[in-house]
């Protein structure tokens, strides 16, 4: 079940109701896309952006494809669930997740692996409980400003806690987990800037909003040709226990990590 976000970098959002987007996203190499039916789509245009959803996850998809169902408290999320079970979705976004129980019941009615979004303060407390349910978890960092009243421009060292606890309890369950939002468009530097940080506090990808992002999500995932170098290195070097490596002590674990590395490639 935990499967179909494994390894995946880009987690592309776009509003259900946007065929062009739609349609744009196919052309991508993103390696997940998520077609939202919640804070991207407008009340009115709900009905026919569910039913937009279930049409366009019914095509081939070169990358997995799933469905961000309305919270549970909406008046829509009932009707999301039931459509997300019938269709061909590789895998349902629950935003706003408080606790474990949604995540479960979600998972039950759709038989799909379910992305808990990290995105209020209950959220953040209740995590570990959440990842034992969820395939995955996805960091949402706008709904976390809001919720934690957090004054725009005050950078991302106010979230680092909540970003801190998404991560680890993910990785206590051994699930994947995605980093939040860069919502400025037209700023490069921000944005490679803000991936570096993302995969520094060991987040597996990135959600992203723009086709303009992917290639900077890409860049910032891939592992840069001297950190290869070094881990075939020390691969090479180490005989196991403690040793000397390069003027640095390596164990176990720092054998593992490079191994990893050079899986990805
Ligand atoms: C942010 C946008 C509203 C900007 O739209 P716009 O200015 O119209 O974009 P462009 O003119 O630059 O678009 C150029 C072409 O690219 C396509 N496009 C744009 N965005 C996407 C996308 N996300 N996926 C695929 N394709 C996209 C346009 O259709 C244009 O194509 P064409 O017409 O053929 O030339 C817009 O980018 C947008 O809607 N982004 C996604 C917004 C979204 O999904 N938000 C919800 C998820 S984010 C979130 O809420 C996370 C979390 O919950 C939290 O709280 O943090
Ligand atoms: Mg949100």
């Amino acid at each position: 079940m935990t499967q179909v976000l494994a390894e995946r970098r880009s987690l592309l959002f776009l509003p259900a109701s946007n065929p062009r987007a739609i349609t744009k996203a196919r052309t991508l190499g993103v390696d997940a896309v998520v077609l939202d039916l919640e804070d991207a789509v407008r009340p009115e245009a709900k009905v026919e952006a569910r039913a937009a959803a279930v049409a366009a996850v019914a095509e081939a998809w070169s990358g997995a494809i799933g469905i961000r169902v309305n919270g549970l408290a909406s008046e829509w999320h009932g009707a999301d669930v039931a459509a997300v079970a019938a269709s061909r979705a590789d895998f349902v976004v629950v935003p706003r997740t408080d606790g474990p129980a949604v995540i479960a019941e979600v998972a039950t009615l759709t038989g799909k692996p379910v992305a808990a979004m990290i995105e209020t303060p209950a959220g953040v407390i209740h995590a570990p409980a959440i990842a034992r349910e969820a395939a995955a978890l996805i960091a949402g960092t706008n709904d976390l400003r809001a919720e934690l009243r957090i004054p725009p421009g005050s950078g991302r060292t106010p979230l680092f806690a909540a970003l801190q606890m998404t991560v680890l309890a993910a990785r206590a369950a051994g699930i994947p987990v995605f980093d939040g939002v860069f919502n400025g468009l037209e700023d490069e530097d921000g944005l490679a800037a803000e991936c570096a940080e993302g995969r520094a506090f060991g987040f597996d990808g990135k959600s992203l909003i723009h086709p303009a992002q992917v290639e900077a999500c890409h860049a910032a995932w891939a592992p840069r040709p001297e950190e290869l170098d070094r881990a075939r290195r020390l691969v090479a070097a180490a005989s196991g226990g403690a040793e000397r490596f390069e003027g640095a002590m390596i164990e176990r674990m720092h054998v593992e990590a490079a191994r990893r590395l050079i899986e990805r490639t």
